[in-house]
């Protein structure tokens, strides 16, 4: 996640020559851009943390003397406090990005209790060229942020999978159907975003009385199945994200 980011600053205009990435597996990283095993001297305006959340531990104390002026965390429901009490920092913003930020189309949810205007504006910049970003005052409502938009492109991936699959079974060449599943996708989300009603109300729109999607639909929503299947998935996803804050206090 911390290279899909990266890869859409540097597009986005940031000058590597700023930018200095701390990971001592020695992934590739964009031309121009620092790559150092272990933090180096200095007090970085903005340290982004995208480790795993198993791994804070591990790694806080090799930060402790980096001191940075904002702490920009996306590790999956770890704590503002829990990461403020492992990592000096001036402030610490939590965010929950996701992987279309890949191509600026992501999702940046943030949250702090900081209350310095220039925490805010830094952290604001810092996402901006990433997608939608909006603030969370309820930290608390992070694990449902983390369950739809931090996770939800990989259950987005599994229904396009299973649409095309759907249409395979039904003798359209593998290729075709996946393409035109992820078309459909891409072509109907962008229709909802443009349009000035909701969800529901498309959906009838592209259900004629009498006609296929009513009877597909019929199917999807029979005892509620999609909702309760999504619900559940979502549900999942947010305990999820509360064991994993539970377990980094
Ligand atoms: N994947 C996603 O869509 C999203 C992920 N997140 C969050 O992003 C974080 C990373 O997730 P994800 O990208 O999926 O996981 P990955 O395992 O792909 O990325 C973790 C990265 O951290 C590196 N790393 C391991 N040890 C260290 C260390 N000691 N110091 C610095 N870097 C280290 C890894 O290197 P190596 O591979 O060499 O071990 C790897 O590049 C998680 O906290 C997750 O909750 C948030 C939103 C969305
Ligand atoms: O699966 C995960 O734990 C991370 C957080 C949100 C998306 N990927």
């Amino acid at each position: 996640m911390g290279g899909a980011m990266l890869a859409r600053w540097i597009a986005d205009g940031a000058d590597p020559a700023n930018i200095v990435a701390i990971d001592p597996g020695a992934p590739d990283v964009p031309a121009g851009v620092t790559l150092v095993a272990a933090p180096p001297e200095g007090r970085p305006d903005v340290l982004v943390l995208a480790i795993k959340p198993q791994l804070l531990d591990a790694v806080a104390p090799s930060l402790a003397s980096t001191n940075p002026d904002v702490l920009v965390s996306i590790l999956a429901g770890v704590e503002e406090a829990t990461l403020a009490a492992k990592i000096p920092a001036r402030a610490v913003v939590r965010a929950m990005p996701n992987l279309p930020v890949a191509i600026g189309r992501g999702v940046v949810a943030l949250h702090t209790t900081s209350d310095d205007a220039r925490v805010r504006d830094v952290a604001e910049a810092l996402m901006a060229p990433l997608g939608l970003v909006e603030w969370i005052a309820d930290e608390a409502l992070f694990h449902a942020v983390v369950a739809l938009s931090g996770s939800g492109p990989g259950f987005a991936y599994r229904f396009i999978e299973a649409m095309a699959a759907g249409a395979a079974a039904l003798g359209l060449p593998a290729a075709m159907a996946e393409r035109f599943a992820i078309a459909t996708v891409e072509g109907a989300a962008a229709l909802a975003a443009d349009s000035d009603v909701g969800p529901a109300v498309l959906a009838d729109r592209v259900a004629s009385p009498g006609g296929t999607t009513r009877a597909g639909l019929d199917v999807l929503d029979h005892g509620a199945a999609m909702r309760r299947l999504v619900a559940d998935t979502l549900t999942a996803a947010a305990r999820r994200s509360a064991e994993l804050a539970e377990a980094a206090r």
